[in-house]
């Protein structure tokens, strides 16, 4: 199926509109070559309708030389951004950044955004932004189960396949995505719904189980055999299973960096409209795969950088690991129940 482009624009007009965007303001159209045309024009069209000064930075592709596949999030930390202080001021001048083209992850990211300046990164495929098109409704859920998390001293997660992981928190801030940035220096994605936090450094522990079924990005496969991760001191130590073990070893050792083994954020799905098995019908090249972050009761666990809140492991292997019917706890109280949202009452989708 294909959206047309009026049906995007509007979609476009929608979610810039719940972004704030009016005419008071001024709207960064951020490209390269292999941003979705359809996305830009969309965007571009839909904030001049809304009466925005808009403007276009498009920026030569980056390609680190070590770098694998095509998903964006396979290479993070270094962007067509990094070290070009010119584009990065004409980004800063903007009150909102439309990103197609990925800064997530990077300390660019960071140095934009403490200006003042929004950013709403947008490049899964039209039809993907169409099916998660944000809501207010979505913001009030997502919004209420971070009520929760940033006030939890500890995140446990258990499960019938083995996982029994603790992360003390609080050194690190509770980050939401609900899918437009409504408010100064606010990043968000659409399409999105989910929420996260970062383990106090060094101290998450415990063992995390891969079941059958559960998702590893950037590879976009659905694990067919069981993964077990040993994690000490905010580290996983050991990897070990069948052969999608052996490739996640072999993967993240490529790097040839300690740091990729840290911790990074960790959090659960609340997105009703994103569904585990849709990357099951998307091709590998078609965005990250969002749904796989933001399906309804996940656990959301990812290794590698920390930089987006001031940490100091900036290593360019992220891997974003979905795992389904887990119990999680923050403090004493059970969020997700085998992959059921149960708590708190307000994040719950009707
Ligand atoms: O929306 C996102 C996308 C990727 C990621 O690693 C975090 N959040
Ligand atoms: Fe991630």
């Amino acid at each position: 199926m294909a959206v047309n482009q009026s049906q995007l624009g509007q979609m476009f007009e929608q979610v810039l509109h719940l972004s704030k965007v009016d005419a008071t303001q001024s709207v960064a159209i951020l490209k390269s070559h292999y941003s979705d045309a359809r996305t830009v024009q969309a965007a571009t069209d839909a904030a001049l309708r809304l009466g925005a000064k808009v403007y276009c930075v498009e920026l030569p592709a980056f390609n680190h030389p070590t770098a694998m596949g095509n998903d964006m999030t396979a290479y993070c930390g270094d962007t067509a951004l990094t070290g070009n202080i010119a584009a990065q001021r004409a980004l800063e001048a903007a009150d909102l950044i439309v990103d197609t083209m990925m800064l997530l992850h990077s300390p660019e990211q960071e140095q934009i955004l403490k200006t003042g300046t929004r950013i709403l990164l947008a490049v899964e495929p039209p039809e993907v932004l169409a099916r998660m098109l944000p809501t207010e409704e979505d913001k009030t859920r997502v919004l209420a189960a971070a009520a929760v998390l940033e006030k939890a001293r500890i995140m446990t997660v258990k499960s019938q396949a083995g996982s029994d992981f603790r992360a003390p928190l609080g050194q690190y801030p509770t980050v939401t995505e609900y899918g437009y940035a409504d408010e100064p220096g606010r990043w968000d994605h659409w399409p999105s719904g989910f929420l996260f936090t970062w383990p106090n450094e060094d101290q998450a522990e415990g063992v995390l189980v891969l079941e059958v079924g559960d998702i590893l990005l950037p590879f976009k496969s659905y694990a067919r055999e069981r993964i077990t991760l040993e994690i000490e001191k905010g580290f996983v130590t050991r990897i070990h299973g069948g052969f999608e073990a052996e490739y996640l070893r072999d993967y993240m050792s490529y790097f040839n960096d300690p740091e990729v083994y840290g911790i990074s954020h960790i959090g659960w799905g609340l997105q009703p409209r994103a569904q585990w098995t849709a990357m099951g019908l998307h091709d590998k090249n078609d965005g990250m795969c969002m749904d796989a972050r933001a399906f309804y009761g996940n656990f959301l666990f990812s290794t590698g950088p920390n930089t987006e809140v001031g940490g100091k492991r900036k290593t360019p292997c992220h891997m974003d690991i979905a795992l389904r019917r887990c119990d999680i706890k923050v403090d004493d109280l059970l969020v997700v129940a085998e992959g059921q949202v149960v708590a708190p009452e307000a994040s719950l989708a009707r």
